[in-house]
Parts: structure tokens; sequence; C-alpha cells
């Protein structure tokens, strides 16, 4: 065991354990924020009351994983030969350790997944009962509840597991759960869009590659995937799907029943869904429009009729964030280089410039820039994958490894279960003194 990711994650736990415990009890009541009306009735915004050293979400410069920008963590994780993105496996020797693996290190990681592949046939028998018209995330999330009964932390807490071990069966349900997803995601695709057609897994190729091996989609799609596996995977664990898998697994649900459950809140389109909504609305205008590019009035008359509709703009806006997302511009970048005149590129460029001047002058939005949402779907349909319908699936997959890294490390550290408290609407009208 010594020099895997779980020797070093378990050396790295046990040097973390004293700081959390010295914080509970040295410390434990000491203020760290205070809660106003407009937090309690608001969706808890900005309220500080959760911990998570995986990753960290500035408003003005946006996420850091392990306090690298998404930049720095494509420049220094390794790369396979001839890739111009890194092995999403070495993402998570990241996110859990807070190091970047070498060549050998991020390898071990590699074989451990391709070993966790093979899906069981009971998962395709669930997918395939499914109707074809069924929103591939319903699917997605089923398959993934469906594993539940592989839970090896099931079995060993009904063995009698100790608390301090609870990390461990739950670092080998996340990795057998991570292993298979692409495999899954996949199979869904080709059940919905290809009459079933399967491409078989080739246990020799990283996770990214694999994936486009089995979309049956050429290269760079592999960088594509491997850009949108890293780039979602997390965002610090306030946001819904985060949230969910923590809230979930803090009752000790297994892995598979938190992943499933993230994916539901995921599946929504005011978080993950607004990708495919961002491509279903660019849609719209081009039928509209007959596929030519509207002019700068003409988008902004578009985009103007969906906010006097009632409705917003996908893809722009943010709970946290008071900036263009650093995952959009890297999307934008990657677009720039590999597919500058695509026609919805193009499209989705001039919502760039004409967005933001019309959310501020629609006064509402807090934040009139583009999230990650605005672009990567349009990077999808380039590569064939028109289906958005599918693109929260992908989403899904990042997001998983992200969550996954958490619960461990929930586990790790005993987070105990989470209850926050509620008060009634004349609880709080008596607070502020408009009730006897
Ligand atoms: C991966 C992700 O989850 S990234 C986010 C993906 N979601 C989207 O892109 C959907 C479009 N964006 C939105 O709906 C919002 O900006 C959210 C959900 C992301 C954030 O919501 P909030 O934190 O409540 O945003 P904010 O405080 O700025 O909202 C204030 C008002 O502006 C509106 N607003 C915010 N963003 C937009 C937008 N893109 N278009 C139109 N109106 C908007 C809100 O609906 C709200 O209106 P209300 O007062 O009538 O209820
Ligand atoms: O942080 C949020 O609330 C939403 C978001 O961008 C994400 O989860 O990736």
């Amino acid at each position: 065991m010594r020099g895997t990711l779980k020797y070093k994650l378990s050396k790295k736990i046990k040097e973390h354990r004293p700081r959390t415990k010295r914080l509970l009890k040295e410390f434990g009541d000491v203020q760290v924020d205070s809660v106003t009306v407009s937090q309690v009735l608001g969706g808890m915004r900005g309220i500080k009351s959760l911990v998570t050293d995986i990753s960290y979400l500035d408003p003005e410069e946006g996420i850091r994983y392990r306090g690298f920008t998404l930049q720095e963590v494509i420049d220094h994780l390794p790369k396979p030969k001839g890739a111009e993105m890194p092995f999403v496996e070495g993402l998570f020797y990241l996110l859990l350790t807070g190091d970047f693996p070498n060549e050998e290190e991020v390898m071990q990681v590699v074989e451990q997944f391709n070993k966790r592949r093979i899906v069981p046939r009971y998962v395709y028998d669930v997918i395939d009962s499914f109707p074809t018209s069924s929103h591939p995330m319903a699917i997605f999330s089923t398959a993934i509840l469906t594993l539940n009964r592989e839970s090896e932390f099931n079995r060993e807490y009904q063995a009698g597991l100790k608390k301090k071990d609870y990390w461990e069966p739950t670092y080998e349900d996340a990795l057998n759960l991570l292993a298979k997803l692409p495999e899954i995601a996949a199979y869904i695709y080709n059940k919905l869009y290809r009459k079933g057609e399967k491409i078989q897994s080739n246990p020799n190729l990283d996770m990214g590659a694999d994936f486009a091996n089995m979309m049956g989609i050429d290269k760079p799609y592999d960088d594509v995937s491997r850009l949108h596996f890293i780039i979602h995977s997390d965002h610090e664990s306030g946001n819904v799907s985060a949230h969910t898998g923590h809230l979930v697994a803090s009752s000790l649900s297994d892995i598979y029943l938190s992943i499933s459950a993230m994916i539901n809140g995921l599946a929504g389109p005011l978080h993950g869904l607004a990708n495919q909504e961002v491509l279903r609305w660019l849609q719209a205008v081009m039928e509209k429009m007959d596929n030519k590019l509207p002019t700068e009035e003409e988008m902004q008359k578009f985009v103007w009729d969906t906010l006097n509709s009632g409705q917003v703009i996908p893809g722009f806006g943010h709970a946290v964030l008071r900036k263009t997302d650093p995952r959009y511009m890297l999307q934008r970048e990657f677009s720039k280089k590999h597919l500058p005149d695509d026609p919805i590129f193009k499209y989705a460029d001039l919502l760039y410039k004409v967005v933001p001047p019309i959310l501020q002058e629609h006064g509402k939005a807090k934040n009139p820039w583009p999230n990650v949402d605005a672009q990567s779907g349009v990077i999808q349909w380039h590569y064939g994958v028109t289906e958005y319908d599918f693109y929260t699936v992908l989403f899904g997959i990042g997001r998983a490894i992200g969550i996954c890294a958490n619960i461990i490390w929930d586990r790790a550290l005993g987070y105990p279960l989470e209850r926050p408290k509620s008060v009634t609407t004349d609880m709080l009208e008596k607070m502020v003194g408009i009730k006897d």
C-alpha cells in the first residue's frame, strides 16, 4: 500500500485531524458569521456554514482547487502523451491530497480506475428499461442509485466499522463508482441517440480518451472530455449539487445514494441543466434567424424579449461569482483555438458581448457575466454531440469527482449529520418587531 494514493491520503488525514479537533475543542464558541433575515429568506446566500479544503470560490477570481487556479491545475497536472489536457485521474489525486501527482503516481490511479470499470449487467438492464423519451439525467441518476448494492461502506458498517475508519470503504466506493461513470454515460447516450450501438471500453486508455472512444468521437474530443471533467469537478461546498451530496452523505448514506442525489440537484435549470438551456435558447434564435448570425441589435432584441417574458438568460449570472467565470474563459480560449469559425461559437460570442450590459440595465441580476454553462454546450455541439439533453450528464461525471473527494474527507474528519435549524414566519416577524 506504501506509495499509493490511498496510503498518501491516509497520512494526510492523520495530519489533518488534529486541526479540526483543536478548532472544535478550543475555539468552538468563536463566531464565524451572523445571519440576516434576507439570508434566511434568500436561499442562505453568503452564510459561512460549511467547510471544505478541496476548493474555494472567490467571487472576483473564481474557483481554485486546493489553492491552485484552473490554469495552474491544467499546466501542472501530468498529461497523456501528445495531449493538450491533463489526466482526469490526476485531478482526483490533487483534490484528495492537495499535491500534484508525478507521472508514476498518476499512472497508478489510471490503473486503479481501469481495474474497476466493469459495469454490472443489472445496471444496463435498468437503463434499458427506461423509455427513450426519458431525460438522460433521470436515467443517469437511477443507474448510479442501482449500484448501491455494491457498497463496501454499507457492508463494513453493518459489520461494525469504527468511525475513524469510515473513510476507507468510502474511498473504495468512490473509486468503484467514478471508474464506471464514463461507461454508464456513454451507454445512455448510445441507447437514446444511436439506436443502442455500444462501443466497448478500452482499458488501455485514460478516462478522457476512453470516454471519447465510447462516444465514437475522434480527437480532440479526448481533450474536450478531460477539460470538461476537470473544470466541472468542484465549486466549493455550497452549490446545489455539492451541498446535496454532502448533506445526503452526512446521514451515512453511501456514495451511490449521495451521488445519485447530487445528480438530481444538478439536473435543475438554475444549476447544471443551464448548459442544455443555453443551447436550446441559441437554437431558437438560430431558427428565427434562418441560421444567419444576428446583428448586435437583433441579438439585443432576442435577449430583451426573453427577459420581458419573465425568463432568465441561461448561462449568465451566479450566486457567488461577480466576474466572468474562469471556466467560461478557459472554454472560450479552447473554442477560439479549435473552433473559431463554428457558427454556434459565433452566436455564443455575440451573447458574451451583448448580454452583460443588458442585464446591468435590467437591474436585477447581481452578476451580469457569463458562467461555465454559457460555453460548454457550444464545444459539445461542434464535436457532434448535438443532443443537448445529454450535456448535464457530462457535467455530472465531472462533478462526481469533486463530490466524491469531499465525501471521503467528510468521513475522514468525522463531520456530523447536517441539520440546520428553521424558524416560522411568525418568529421572524416577532424578531424584527412587527408582531407581538
Ligand atoms: C453551474 C451553475 O450552476 S452556474 C449557474 C447556472 N444557471 C444559469 O445560468 C441560469 C441563469 N442564472 C440565474 O438564474 C441566476 O443568476 C442564478 C440562479 C445562477 C443565481 O441566482 P441568484 O443568486 O438568486 O442571483 P441574483 O441574486 O443575481 O438574482 C437576483 C434577481 O436577478 C435575476 N437574475 C439573475 N440572473 C439572471 C439571468 N441570467 N437572467 C435574468 N435574470 C436573472 C434573478 O432571477 C433574480 O430575480 P428576482 O428578484 O425576480 O427573483
Ligand atoms: O457555485 C454555484 O453555485 C454554481 C456553480 O457554478 C457550480 O456549482 O459549478
